[in-house]
């Protein structure tokens, strides 16, 4: 999209929610550096008036903000020459929609191209709004919330297509992307996660997948094969996450989530392609290659990280890359064109589940002890690290392309999982495993790291521990930085070289599960982030859960959170003194 291309191109603006279509959250602004951001103080403040987690990050187009919230989905255009809010939209949504969201009422944020904005609800109705006015030109019903089919991810617009997701892997919901015009709304493709080929836009001869050390075509019926009976209608799959675009060849990357249900003895098989990486040509949906990481789930490992797309050197060689953190404790570099395999290594050390993955079969080599299928339903597979959250979750990492390393923002929680049988009904909880969470035992003393990764080689570069699991997407900038913000309410930034140096730490008003971003406004660089505590790590408060298994067994993991923060959603924006 030439407009949107435009937009991203100048660095005073935060044009997507990543700032590119590479996912790499880097801004080449440097005005706040190494040097002094120590210096670096409030600004400005706004109150979103919405209590739950605030996810994402606000967008900065042309002197103007768009500040998104959680259900009921509030969407603000503020001028930032005067601060105003020039207008603002509130959806009507019926509020039944909340006790379908699995983890916090969360949504990822806005989307922007050619004069629009596009608004994701939480019931999943799409809307297009008219980013001068606000008023509404399209909306289009993506998915039915009845059925537990809602929608927290962000729309990414890529090309002249506006492209959305599905949640409701917890209520069976079989997940697809599906794109649509940004004009007129119209639905141009629908790819599913599972089921025939036709539906899920896979072509058994020229899809292909990593086999036996090469490529291959997935063959016919690569996902009806993999599952009992029709259990891939109600298998879950979703796609809730971040996704990514390569100009270069036309091609659209996002991870899909688990199979539904959480009790493995139910759907025996691998369950593709759930858990899958997909490269999808951008014009017709069709799938170019998969990869799936974790095949035939135990742990809730879903696969809807974030795809990062970097030009960096793989073991040596010039590589067009896809690096992706997975839940499953695994960080992976693919060749992006082709779907090759290069890397995959364990970026927390504490991951047990597997010892490995068999670079040859593309497989994670699983340790007995902690599959938690292997006797039935009804045993207590105890201490899987990590827990169902996964060493990382939705919240997005960052590339800086001048250290060309990752920074990672990461868990370390671990799980007792009892799975139990569990009957579908449509529009109820498929969950079927009881979970208690804990931190991660001989970790560092915390729940969380904020680690540098080089890609290349599939190692920890740096660590940095922190108390909490860091929940909130890095931003690195060309002014040396890696900032993130911690679950105590803490916007940190470090030395991206040295990221044990903690160069600035401020606390804001809750707990931050929001990405950081940054803009330029009349000559000055600006950093911000949303807070205000919430998503699967917060949901005890969210949500008022107080049982340690509550909350799909997070309350309990994390229930010293209270003690250091409380809800309520702001937005804190930082910058020099004048
Ligand atoms: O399977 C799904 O459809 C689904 C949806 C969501 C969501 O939409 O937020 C989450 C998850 N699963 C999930 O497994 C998970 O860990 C999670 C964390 C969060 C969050 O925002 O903190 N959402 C979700």
């Amino acid at each position: 999209n030439a407009d949107l291309e435009s937009k991203i191109a100048n660095p005073k603006n935060w044009a997507m929610q990543a700032g590119d279509m590479f996912n790499q959250r880097y801004s080449k602004l440097k005005q706040i550096n190494t040097g002094n951001v120590g210096k670096m103080q409030v600004a400005w403040t706004f109150s979103t008036g919405v209590l739950r987690g605030h996810e994402g990050s606000p967008l900065v187009i042309d002197g103007m903000m768009y500040l998104h919230t959680p259900f009921p989905n509030k969407v603000f255009a503020m001028d930032l020459d005067t601060q105003k809010i020039v207008w603002r939209y509130e959806p009507k949504q019926d509020p039944s929609v909340i006790a379908q969201m699995c983890c916090d009422t969360v949504y990822r944020g806005l989307a922007y191209a050619e004069g629009k904005i596009f608004l994701q609800q939480a019931d999943s109705t799409l809307v297009a709004l008219d980013a001068k006015t606000g008023k509404q030109i399209w909306s289009a019903v993506n998915g039915d919330p009845k059925l537990g089919a809602v929608n927290t991810n962000a729309p990414h617009v890529f090309g002249d297509k506006v492209l959305t997701g599905i949640s409701g892997g917890e209520w069976g919901v079989r997940g697809f992307v599906a794109a649509y015009d940004i004009n007129s709304g119209k639905l141009v493709w629908k790819a599913y996660s599972t089921g025939p080929d036709n539906e899920m836009l896979i072509d058994p001869d020229k899809t292909v997948t990593w086999t036996d050390g090469k490529m291959a075509p997935v063959g016919k019926d690569s996902s009806l094969k993999t599952w009992k009976g029709d259990q891939w209608k109600i298998g879950g799959g979703t796609t809730w996450g971040w996704y990514s675009y390569d100009k270069a060849t036309n091609t659209v990357y996002y991870g899909t989530g688990n199979p539904s249900t959480w009790n493995p003895s139910q759907r025996p098989g691998d369950n593709k392609w759930s858990m899958t990486i997909m490269a999808r040509d951008m014009n017709t949906g069709m799938a170019k290659w998969v990869y799936q990481m974790t095949p035939h789930d135990e742990w809730d490992f879903d696969g809807i990280n974030e795809m990062i797309l970097a030009d960096i050197d793989v073991k040596g060689k010039p590589t067009k890359a896809l690096v992706h953190f997975d839940r499953n404790g695994f960080g992976y570099t693919l060749d992006r064109v082709s779907g090759e395999l290069l890397v995959a290594e364990k970026y927390d050390p504490k991951v047990n589940w597997a010892t490995h993955v068999d670079m040859k079969t593309g497989r994670p080599q699983v340790v007995a002890k902690y599959s938690t299928g292997q006797n039935g339903p009804d045993v207590n597979t105890k201490g899987v690290c990590p827990a169902a959250l996964g060493s990382k979750d939705q919240q997005p990492a960052s590339f800086d392309p001048n250290t060309k390393l990752f920074y990672v923002p990461t868990n370390h929680v671990c799980m007792d999982y009892e799975p139990f049988e569990v009957s579908y009904v449509a529009g109820q909880p498929y969950v079927g495993a009881t979970l208690s969470m804990f931190p991660t035992p001989d970790s560092h003393g915390g729940m969380g790291n904020f680690i540098a990764w080089d890609a290349g080689k599939g190692k920890i570069v740096q660590s940095k521990p922190e108390k909490f699991s860091v929940w909130s997407g890095a931003l690195n900038t060309a002014g040396g930085l890696s900032c993130f913000g911690t679950l105590e309410g803490y916007l940190k930034c470090v030395d991206a070289k040295n990221i044990n140096k903690e160069l600035y730490k401020f606390k804001t008003p809750s707990g931050i599960i929001g990405n950081v971003f940054t803009y330029e406004h009349k000559g000055k660089q600006y950093i911000g982030v949303f807070s205000g505590i919430g998503g699967w790590a917060g949901i005890g408060m969210a949500a008022g859960l107080e049982k340690p298994t509550e909350g799909l067994g997070a309350v309990g993991g994390y229930r010293e959170l209270a003690d250091y923060t409380q809800l309520g959603g702001s937005l804190t924006i930082f910058a020099l003194p004048n």
